[in-house]
Order: structure tokens, then C-alpha cells, then sequence
């Protein structure tokens, strides 16, 4: 299994390669050279396995070899044995056509459990065997990097910073990035927004002379380990509705794109998916991109479901480079019309592609505090803010195609967002016993300018060499 940029000018890797080397050296994403097919013989025959044994399953075509099959195996089990569900990520009712599926019982309560727990194990393996040590360097908008943290804090070979926006996550999110008391992980409030440090992440992977002097390494969607990890649950969810005898819908809410991307790749797969759904939120680029056939950055503004307030949507570019017939040269021109001009026009053939798959709305903040408390008196159901986003759009798309079976995810647990979901519903949701002190722990973190070059010579002086 070969691994290529989006832009066509890197080198072509294998998948630990590409696992370990983060964004490609030509500014693009990793993507498999080709998608692996599953037979609905093999669909049908996940039925009632157990979910590492169908992460197993789906994970495997794509990591060549890499891993042994006990190595992969053993990853699989390790990375989800502390999840508090035995089923990893159930499913609930919530009408006769509309499930929700639960993403939210790894160890720091959003989704990014699900892949981040997996590549901390797959690390490991590959830095012992090559005896290397690797500075991680992350962008977070609240949850990549509690996750990050989790999987990576106490590691000797593995130095850990994330960029957050200050003032822009909530508390239970910063704080469960800045209490940690490992001396390898390190929290960095960022001036600016989740798309000033996730640019700023990028710019350190473009400059290759630190990347290299440092051994950067990245754990965002922009490995494309991750967005593998998070292609198993949709079809954990589809089989369990029937597939492959029977289509499912998905809706995600979206932000980085990297969630809805892993269910464009199960599609390609072999799963039956009638339709992708993006939810947006007030940020709504996607969501017009897909009406309007233009990406265009407008300004982002701070919602209460802060995880998805992002424009600059990192994975949007693997969607579009399927959408542009796989034509790197084409991508790397619309990457650098946004970045110079703030806006692209996508071509009518690739909107055409884009809309075959992909369906999308957007929610507002009052509609998404509505869906909350419409969710609970409904259902019993608590939802955090960007579950209901996606709840809220779902609505439109069940309406529009009733007799599909529509799968929404719900990314993270109510308990990091309470206050908005105290404003919606009058109820607190508690954290799980074992994060009760969260508020009483002391926090560490450094706050830092939007500044390519103070950000580096912080982690040049912190990383332990
Ligand atoms: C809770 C939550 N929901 C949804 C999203 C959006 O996911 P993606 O960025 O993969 O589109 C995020 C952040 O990524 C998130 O943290
Ligand atoms: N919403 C994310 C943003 C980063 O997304 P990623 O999937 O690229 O890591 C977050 O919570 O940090």
C-alpha cells in the first residue's frame, strides 16, 4: 500500500511512513494511492464481532506491512480497553429512522479517542523498532488535545505540544489539556484561532529545517492514521443497521472535515452509504461551499460549540482531490488561492462529484440550543452542542429521504460543554467519576503570541533533546 500527497510532489511512502512524517513536504495530505475494497461477503461477516476485531478488519488493507498482524492486533486491544462501554461506540434510538451514535466513552469524551488511542500504540511500535524520538506538535480547537495528550503524556521518546486558542475552548476542555502533570506534554495558548494554529502547525512542517531539527511529528487529521481509525465506526454502525443488505446515512458534524472524510473512505470501501451529511455550525463554510460551488473564508466567529469553529477546513483537500480526479497540481492551486486570496471556486465537475456524496446545513447557535431541548424532551437524550448540530441538520435530511436509516454522530459527552447545555435544558451534566477534581487541579500552560518564529524557539527550548 502506497501513500501519495494531495499535491503530487512528495515522495511516496509507505503507511508508517506516512504516520510518521505528518503533512507532506509539498504542503498536501497523505492519501492511499487506492481505496481497498470489502466484499458485502466480508460487510456481512462483521456482523456481531466485536469492535477491535472489525478495526482489525478494516484497518488492515491499509497498513501494508508495516505492522505484523499481532501488532496491529495488540495495538487495537490495548488502545481500547479503558473505554467505559463494552461496545465502544453504541448505538440509541432516537426515532423509528434516526440513531445516534455514541462517541464519547473513551478517556477524554470526544471521538478523537477513537484514532488518537490507536496511533498512540501504533507510535510506539514503529519508534521502538526505529529507535527514534519525535516532537508532536498539535492544533487544537479543544478536543485533538486532551486526546493527543492522553495518548502521548509520560512517553520518554515523545515531547507533546498543543496550540489551543485561548479563550476559545471550554473549560472542561482546556483544563484537561493544562492539568496534566507530565513533564513531556506541554499546553500552549495561542493568540488567535483554532485556523491561526492549525496554520501555524503547517508553516513548522513547511519549515523544513526546524521540522527536521526538532523530528516533528503531527497527530492531527492531517495523518492520515487517524482519519483510518475513524473509518471503523461507521462501519460498526451500518452493519449494525443492516448493511450491506440495507443503506445508511451519516450525519457529522463537521470542522476539520476529517470525521466525514473516514466515512467518504468507508464508502469507497464498499459500504452502502446513501448519503454524507455536513453539519455546520454558524461557521458554515463548508455548508455554503456545497450550495454555492465556492470556498470563502468570511471571519470566524466563537460559538458554543467551539470544536467546529473552524474555516480553514484541513481536510476538505482530500475530499477535493478525489472530487478533481486525484489531480494534485490542481489542488496545490486552489490551497494557494486560499491562502493568498481567502476564497476558490470549486470546478462544476468537482461540485458535481462533491454532491453525488455529500449532502450539508448549518445550525445556528438559538436553534442549536432548541435541539438540545427538544433532544432531551424527546428522546432522554443529552446531547452536547455539536451532537445537536448534527442532530438539527439530520432533521432536514430524514425529512428529504425518510426511508433511509440516518446515523448521527454524537462527538463528544455533554459534561465538556455544561453550560451551554445547562442553558438548554436547566440540567448540569456531571463528569465521570474519575475526572470529578478536574476543577481543582492545578493548570499549566504558556500563553504565546501567533508568531511562527516565538512559537518555535519555545518548543526548540522546552522539547527535551
Ligand atoms: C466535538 C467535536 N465535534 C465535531 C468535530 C468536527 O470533526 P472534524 O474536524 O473531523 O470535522 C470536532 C473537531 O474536530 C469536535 O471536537
Ligand atoms: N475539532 C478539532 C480540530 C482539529 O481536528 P483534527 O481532527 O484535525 O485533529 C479539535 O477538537 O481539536
Amino acid at each position: 500500500m502506497r501513500y501519495i500527497s494531495t499535491r503530487g510532489q512528495a515522495p511516496v511512502l509507505s503507511f508508517g511512513e506516512a504516520m510518521l512524517t505528518g503533512l507532506a513536504r509539498d504542503g498536501g495530505l497523505y492519501v492511499p494511492e487506492t481505496v481497498p475494497v470489502m466484499t458485502a461477503d466480508e460487510i456481512a461477516a462483521l456482523a456481531g464481532l466485536s469492535y477491535e476485531e472489525v478495526a482489525f478488519r478494516v484497518m488492515r488493507p491499509f497498513t501494508g506491512d508495516t505492522f505484523t498482524e499481532a501488532e496491529l492486533k495488540g495495538a487495537i486491544a490495548r488502545a481500547y480497553a479503558g473505554f467505559g462501554h463494552a461496545a465502544r461506540a453504541p448505538l440509541k434510538q432516537l426515532a423509528p429512522n434516526h440513531f445516534l451514535l455514541e462517541l464519547f466513552h473513551g478517556p477524554t469524551l470526544a471521538f478523537k479517542d477513537f484514532a488518537m488511542q490507536v496511533i498512540g500504540q501504533l507510535f510506539q511500535i514503529e519508534l521502538a523498532k526505529q529507535g527514534r524520538r519525535i516532537t508532536i506538535v498539535g492544533a487544537t480547537s479543544g478536543d485533538t488535545g486532551s486526546a493527543a495528550i492522553e495518548a502521548f503524556r509520560g512517553l520518554d521518546n515523545v515531547d507533546v505540544f498543543i496550540l489551543f486558542p485561548h479563550g476559545r475552548v471550554s473549560e472542561v476542555q482546556r483544563r484537561q489539556m493544562t492539568t496534566p502533570i507530565e513533564g513531556n506534554v506541554h499546553a500552549l495558548a495561542v493568540d488567535g484561532d483554532f485556523d491561526d494554529c492549525q496554520g501555524k502547525l503547517k508553516d513548522m512542517f513547511n519549515d523544513f529545517a526546524f521540522r527536521d531539527e526538532v523530528g516533528l511529528a503531527g497527530v492531527n487529521s492531517i495523518n492520515f492514521a487517524r482519519v483510518l481509525a475513524q473509518i471503523v465506526y461507521f462501519f460498526t454502525s451500518a452493519v449494525a443497521l443492516g448493511a450491506p443488505h440495507r443503506k445508511v446515512s451519516f450525519t457529522v458534524p463537521t470542522g476539520n472535515f476529517g470525521d466525514i472524510f473516514a466515512g467518504f473512505l468507508a464508502k469507497e470501501m464498499g459500504l452502502p452509504v446513501e448519503r454524507l451529511v455536513i453539519a455546520t455550525n454558524q461557521n458554515d463554510i463548508l455548508d455554503r461551499c456545497l450550495k454555492a460551488g465556492d470556498y470563502t473564508k468570511h471571519g470566524v466567529t466563537p460559538s458554543i460549540s467551539p470544536s467546529m469553529d473552524i474555516e480553514v477546513s484541513s481536510n476538505f483537500e482530500r475530499a477535493l482531490f478525489w472530487a478533481y480526479g486525484k489531480d494534485g497540481a490542481a489542488i496545490a492551486e486552489l490551497m494557494d488561492e486560499l491562502k493568498t486570496r481567502g476564497t476558490f471556486t470549486v470546478s462544476a465537475n468537482a461540485m458535481a462529484h462533491l454532491r453525488d456524496t455529500y449532502d450539508s446545513g448549518s445550525v445556528g447557535e438559538a436553534r442549536t440550543l432548541e435541539v438540545i431541548g427538544e433532544t432531551l424532551k424527546e428522546t432522554g437524550e443529552l446531547v452536547c452542542p455539536h451532537s445537536a448540530v448534527g442532530v438539527g441538520v439530520a432533521a432536514g435530511a430524514i425529512e428529504r429521504d425518510p426511508g433511509t436509516p440516518m446515523v448521527t454522530l454524537a462527538t463528544a459527552h455533554p459534561a465538556k460543554f455544561p453550560d451551554a447545555v445547562e442553558e438548554a435544558t436547566g440540567l448540569r451534566p456531571a463528569l465521570p467519576p474519575r475526572m470529578a477534581d478536574l476543577f481543582e487541579r492545578p493548570e499549566r500552560v504558556t500563553r504565546v503570541a501567533n508568531d511562527l518564529a516565538a512559537l518555535e524557539a519555545l518548543i526548540r527550548k522546552e522539547r527535551r533533546a
